[in-house]
């Protein structure tokens, strides 16, 4: 049971009688206001506790005691407005004057319906609780001035018990009604959903709400993850405006968080798009998805149009760069009506410094964006009723959007014409941070399938997992995908400032289990040229030799014997050494060795998709010695002496130093190819090794391929320091 504070004497300004409603200019903002924003930005407006001299703390308290009830009930959000103050600003805030008709929400003691009467307006209220329907009823007596009904507003038909009252009120002239309520907060949601619609009835519905929500509602630009359908739809029909916090210390019992007024100007807009639709199921095709509103051929006819496939799904949708969410913002506040003639081109606003331009083709498209995500923005077939009656088909013609980047010099309009908020500048979460389009050349078609740099991340342990890379780079954005290596990966994220961030915050920390330092930079060369299919084809710039250089199995698990049993199908094999992460197979018979390639590069060895290529040089050219029957003996050598020598291929000495995909030529940088897995390394005869190689060092793959194709030689054999033992694994 909560204790009530006890009574003290009754309020000094008693509540104005319903009967004779004086009328009072509304209250000016309070003098720590400043002006309320549509945008994030927080007001400091905050009222201070209870300072109100009409319907106050007092008041407040001899009501409830005087009804026996000294539980405000939690279920019903009765927290009783304690101070008069805000009451009045509310009122103030839906600007209520004399002979206006409204629309409140759970009167409770009815101190804000004091302010409304005292403003001059006519009150219908709904309160479901009968206790304070009651008490509301005895305070204000039966007066022409106000209706109480005790109902439950989230069932109540407003319209039909409302539109009554109000034409009656306003003596049957056209006349907008408003709503002021303090609400219940559980209820908030609900009753925006109830009554933004309601454009044709209310002009204005000002609540008191959470803070949080109210907040939530207001804004109006969607670069933040909050973005809900529940903002689209406010969006669509009202200009919401955050006016002041409330602090919960106004509030009787004192709830856990504070309040907010907020301000919907409501807009009598048409019909709702099927946002939520589109919203809904993000695995599922649009296709699918938004049959109710079209057959699914002309979805795809429209999404085809904008150069989406026609399975894509709001999740891919995500995945797409380009238009930004404030178009879709734009388009569902104001549905861009296209006459048959008047081309359209509309500058709106994208994130930032970002614009895009849409020039829908004229005359076809009714409202051809909308919002399915806060980063999204995708053209939608559905037939707005509002056009139906023109022959204009939404979805017969061909749509362009073409997406520019504004230039610099270009101060933005911050929407200007549509009355969009200027966009602020702010740092977004990596996800939901823009991309310019200037990284989309050509529009909303290329951006299907952009293309990406990949993030080169070296020194990993030889076991590192493919998720485990994903996790770590998916802190920073969305990460497309990894090319797992051997001891190095390739990161391909979605957002190229996503991956500068994480090379920015990854580079050189410890990870994996041995604590290695990574090595996270940006590839040097654009490793997208090659696809899958090429891999297969020969290095044209290496000369045939019987021995062949094979990359990318797995360094912990491939034993000699399995290299051998993967080539021997090809012809007789002379020797067999692997170290670290590569291997060299020597063929007896060069033609053997060619074969071998070919059959083998792009294949797959213990779940790895191999590289195969010719060496430089043939052990023998080397006088190296190998021979089938030293193999047993070669192969613990060889590993120490890699150890000894060359400990990566991948560079010495630069601590796992950048991975020069092939800047030009200087570096023989090997080509990874597309997809990596097959890639085969362009190690270019005459660049030059990089120096120093330090021992277990994975960080610079590139340069060194050179070397360890010119020490293919005799030099290697030499047993070094190392323990042989450690690399065995026969
Ligand atoms: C936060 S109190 C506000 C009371 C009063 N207006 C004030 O300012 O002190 C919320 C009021 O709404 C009533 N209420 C709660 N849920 C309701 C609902 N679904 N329909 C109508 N009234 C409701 C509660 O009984 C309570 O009186």
């Amino acid at each position: 049971m909560v204790a009530l504070p006890s009574l003290s004497p009754p309020p000094p300004r008693p509540s104005p009688s319903p009967a004779t409603p004086r009328r009072r200019p509304p209250p000016p903002p309070p003098p720590h206001a400043t002006p309320s924003h549509r945008v994030r930005s927080r007001p400091a407006t905050v009222v201070s506790a209870a300072s109100g001299v009409t319907d106050g703390y007092h008041s407040t308290i001899r009501s409830l005691n005087s009804r026996g009830r000294h539980v405000p009930r939690k279920s019903l959000g009765q927290n009783y407005m304690l101070n008069s103050k805000v009451n009045e600003e509310l009122v103030a805030a839906a600007g209520v004057e004399e002979g206006d008709v409204v629309l409140e929400i759970g009167p409770g003691t009815g101190s804000l319906t004091a302010a409304l009467l005292d403003a001059g307006a006519t009150v219908f209220a709904v309160e479901k609780d009968k206790h304070m329907a009651t008490l509301v009823n005895d305070r204000f007596g039966s007066t022409e001035q106000l209706k109480i009904i005790e109902e439950d507003i989230t069932k109540f038909n407003v319209r039909s018990h409302f539109l009554p009252f109000l034409e009656e009120k306003s003596h049957h002239r056209r006349k907008y009604a408003k709503v002021v309520s303090n609400l219940p907060f559980n209820v908030s949601t609900e009753v925006v959903k109830l009554l933004l619609p309601m454009g044709d009835v209310f002009s204005v519905t000002v609540l008191l709400l959470q803070d949080e929500t109210a907040l939530r509602f207001a804004d109006a630009s969607i670069q933040t993850p909050e973005y809900r359908p529940i903002n689209v739809f406010v969006n669509f029909y009202s200009e919401p405006e955050y006016k002041f916090k409330v602090e919960r210390t106004n509030f009787f019992p004192q709830p856990k968080v504070d309040g907010a007024v907020i301000s919907f100007k409501l807009k009598n807009s048409g019909d709702y798009p099927p946002v939520n639709s589109a919203f809904n199921g993000k695995r599922k095709m649009l296709r699918k998805s938004l049959q109710h509103l079209c057959s699914s051929s002309e979805i795809e006819a429209a999404l085809a149009n904008i150069g989406l496939p026609v399975t894509c799904s709001p999740d891919f949708l995500q995945s797409l760069h380009g238009l930004q969410a404030s178009v879709a913002t734009i388009v569902v506040m104001h549905p861009i009506p296209i006459k048959k003639t008047v081309p359209i081109s509309l500058t709106i606003t994208c994130h930032h410094h970002s614009w895009a331009h849409i020039h829908p083709a004229p005359g076809k498209i009714s409202t051809p964006i909308q919002l399915i995500h806060p980063h999204l923005v995708h053209v939608v077939a559905y037939k707005n009723p509002r056009y139906a009656a023109t022959d204009q088909s939404p979805l017969s013609p061909p749509l362009r959007f073409s997406i520019r980047r504004r230039r610099p010099n270009q101060s933005p309009r911050g929407g200007g014409d549509l009355g969009f908020p200027r966009p602020r500048r702010r740092r977004l979460p990596p996800r939901h941070r823009p991309l310019l389009p200037s990284s989309i050349p050509g529009g909303l078609r290329r951006v299907a399938c952009p293309k990406m740099r990949p993030v080169f991340c070296g020194n990993l342990d030889y076991d590192a997992r493919q998720s485990e890379i994903e996790r770590l780079f998916s802190k920073y954005g969305r990460v497309e995908r990894v090319d797992m290596k051997s001891g190095f990966a390739f990161v391909y994220m979605e957002d190229e400032r996503d991956a500068d961030e994480a090379i920015h915050r990854l580079d050189r920390i410890e990870f994996g289990r041995k604590g290695r330092r990574l090595r996270v930079e940006w590839t040097k060369e654009d490793r997208s040229g090659g696809r899958r299919g090429n891999s297969k084809r020969s290095p044209n710039n290496t000369r045939p030799t019987k021995t062949l250089f094979v990359i990318n199995f797995d360094p912990i698990n491939t034993r000699t014997r399995d290299l051998e049993r993967h080539f021997d199908q090809y012809g007789k094999i002379s020797n067999v050494r692997i170290r670290r992460n590569f291997a060299f197979v020597q063929y007896e018979l060069q033609e053997d060795a060619t074969k071998a390639l070919e059959g083998t590069n792009g294949s797959t060895l213990m779940d790895r998709v191999i590289s195969v290529e010719y060496a430089l040089r043939d052990d023998d050219e080397k006088r190296n010695g190998y021979s089938p029957e030293r193999r047993g003996r070669d192969r613990s050598p060889d590993r120490r002496d890699y150890r000894g020598r060359s400990a990566s291929p991948y560079g010495r000495g630069r601590e796992r130093g950048s991975p020069d995909y092939g800047r030009g030529r200087e570096r023989g940088s090997p080509d990874y190819g597309r997809g990596g897995d097959r890639g085969s390394p362009d190690y270019r005869r005459g660049a030059s090794p990089q120096g120093g190689n330090k021992g277990d060092e994975r960080g610079s793959p590139p340069n060194n391929y050179d070397r360890e194709r010119r020490e293919a030689s005799p030099g290697y054999d030499r047993p070094r320091s190392r323990s042989p033992a450690r690399y065995e694994r026969e």
